[in-house]
């Protein structure tokens, strides 16, 4: 490495400074006002700014912090919040691997709150902002398909009873979706699961919203209902899932009393497009690329005739 000159030192110097504040997000990070001496502490917990002028910590990633007491990470974490504070970050974002959860009492006694929790590891949020907190919520819905499997040979549709369940009412066979999975694969594969029964998804037909669902943990509910066609017939019936499993005549789902609300009102959708053309009650699927991330995503809705999806200007 050559010599420096007292002009490239300082600059060296000045960058490894700046490069440090970078990294624990100080926001006039060049220019004279460059001098800063971080608390004692503070140091350790190094995290990464976000877009929005956040830092995120990840003691996964800090092996400083493995022998360290809770009494000793308050005091750091003090320190920190000190120094993020000064430099105007607007939150924190701790994440807290399972097994270092020794550390969430201390940063909830500074102020930190759960944001959420994986099975490995819970993640806590402080507001530093002016005003009320403006982070957005974790995952507020659970998702719920259900598969009404109707055969238009023979105008029959497939409904179980639930073996958990105080009543035993019809109703369509389904389930929660899991994370990642497309609702028509739910429905598909909860049918198989519950039934026996392999289908092929055609579209969706109703989607209802419940909040505070007992169900669902206390949180909202979407159950959404979706239009199969079947590829087998034969039932196998899930045992601890199922007290019953039958195709029954779609005219005799809409009459009985023996069902929810919801089953029976899309019964009688289903007979009304049974009768007039599925068009009339069919939300199709469309697979579309997303804009900037490469990703694709399932778009639903009616039909749209040919020179709708065409057209380029009003005529
Ligand atoms: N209107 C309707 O016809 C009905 C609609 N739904 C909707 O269906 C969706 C959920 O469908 P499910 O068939 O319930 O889901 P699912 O088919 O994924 O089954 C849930 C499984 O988890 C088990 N389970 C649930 N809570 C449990 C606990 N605390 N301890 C041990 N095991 C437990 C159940 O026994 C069942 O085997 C929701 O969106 C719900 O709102 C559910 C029932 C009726
Ligand atoms: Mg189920």
């Amino acid at each position: 490495m050559p010599p420096l000159t007292s002009g490239s030192f300082r600059r060296a110097v000045l960058l490894r400074i700046c490069s440090t504040r970078l990294l624990a997000g100080h926001r006039r990070a060049s220019g004279p006002g460059c001098r800063w001496d971080p608390p004692a502490g503070a140091e350790e917990l190094r995290g990464e700014l976000d877009r929005f002028g956040g830092v995120s910590v990840r003691l996964a990633r800090l092996g400083a912090l493995d022998r360290l007491d809770a009494a000793s990470f308050q005091r750091r974490l003090q320190a920190a919040i000190q120094q993020w504070r000064s430099v105007g970050r607007i939150a924190v974002w701790l994440h807290i691997p399972i097994l270092q959860s020794r550390f969430i009492a201390p940063a909830a006694s500074l102020g930190f709150c759960f944001h959420h929790a994986e099975s490995d590891s819970s993640t806590l949020t402080l507001w530093l902002g002016e005003g009320p907190s403006r982070l957005p919520g974790y995952a507020t819905h659970q998702v719920g398909v259900a598969g009404a499997v109707f055969d238009e040979n023979t105008g029959k549709i497939l409904v179980v009873q639930d073996r958990n369940k105080l009543k035993n009412m019809w109703k369509f066979p389904g389930g929660l979706s899991e994370p990642g999975e497309d609702i028509g694969d739910t429905a598909v594969r909860e049918v198989f699961e519950e039934t026996g029964i392999r289908s092929e998804f055609r579209s969706l037909l109703s989607i209802r919203q419940q909040h505070t669902n007992p169900g669902a943990f206390g949180k909202s509910d979407m159950y959404i209902i979706c239009r199969l066609k079947p590829h087998s017939f034969t039932i196998d019936f899930c045992q601890h899932e199922c007290l019953r499993c039958e195709w029954m005549d779609l005219s005799d789902l809409v009459k009985t009393e023996n069902t929810t609300p919801i089953t029976s009102r899309v019964a009688r959708l289903l007979l009304y497009g049974y009768r007039e053309g599925f068009d009339k009650i069919d939300f199709t699927m469309e697979e579309l690329p997303a804009v900037y991330t490469g990703l694709f995503y399932k778009l639903y809705h009616k039909d749209l005739p040919a020179n709708y999806r065409t057209m380029t200007r009003m005529d």
